[in-house]
């Protein structure tokens, strides 16, 4: 199966590479670009990226482009609600995959507050947030389940993160995998962006996008929240 037999919205532009490295390197490239345009229009650009296993080859691509990294701003789809240095950190995955080298450059903003509860971490993540620019690029990533940032199906305050205009930024959100305490940009602030790409790989991600694409309700399948709105799919066997 491949992702051009997809009934997708006409919205939605899809890009089949024929692997990991060259979706790495075509979603970098493409990023890249992206971000550069939004330095020499507006002086500044902002990334969003989201973690994960599969995304290490794309930030270890992107950290190879060219661009002024000085300007721009790197900040986190989701976090798990662990210390940076733990091995499931996001923030640990972006230092050690992206900012290095001259990529080192960049302004990090995480989202991982120490705190004595996951909700009152939220609510701190929630105001660091309001620094965070303009989103120029997003790169989502996808669950099996249909969950993407830390949008997962059945996890508490997921109708308050899924609405479509918020005043919240990040919202405190529980995975049924390890580690089970999230910390995850809202639907309203991720769909902000200016570009969002979705970068998914193998026949199960594909059958799972087939399943978002068969109904509609985004609460069973999050992904569902930005499959009708201009989006750019990265998918590879
Ligand atoms: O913190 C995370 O785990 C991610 O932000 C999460 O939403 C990820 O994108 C999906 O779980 C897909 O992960 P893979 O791309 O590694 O399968």
């Amino acid at each position: 199966m491949a992702i051009s037999e997809l009934q997708l919205p006409a919205s939605v532009h899809t890009h089949a590479l024929a692997d990991a490295n060259a979706l790495a390197k075509a979603l970098a490239e493409e990023v890249a670009e992206r971000l550069r345009q939004a330095i020499a229009s507006k002086g500044q650009a902002c990334v969003v990226l989201s973690g994960g296993r599969s995304p290490v080859p794309f930030l270890e691509q992107l950290a190879r482009q060219v661009l002024d990294w000085s300007k721009v701003t790197v900040s986190l789809a989701d976090e798990r609600w662990v210390p940076v240095e733990h091995e499931a950190s996001n923030a640990g995955l972006i230092a050690r995959h992206l900012l290095h080298g001259a990529a080192a450059k960049a302004r990090f903003i995480g989202l991982y507050q120490p705190s004595p509860t996951l909700e009152a971490a939220a609510e701190l993540a929630d105001q660091l947030l309001g620094e965070l620019p303009p989103i120029d690029v997003l790169v989502l990533g996808m669950g099996d389940d249909g969950h993407t940032a830390s949008l997962f199906p059945a996890s508490p305050n997921l109708r308050q993160g899924l609405a479509k205009v918020s005043e919240r930024r990040c919202l405190a959100m529980l995975a049924p995998a390890v580690p089970h305490q999230r910390l995850s940009m809202t639907r309203a602030l991720l769909a902000s962006a200016g570009f969002i790409a979705l970068s998914v790989q193998g026949a199960g991600k594909l059958a799972t996008l087939r399943a978002a694409l068969a109904a509609e309700d985004p609460t069973e399948m999050p992904i569902r929240a930005f499959l009708h709105d201009p989006l750019d799919i990265y998918w590879c066997p």
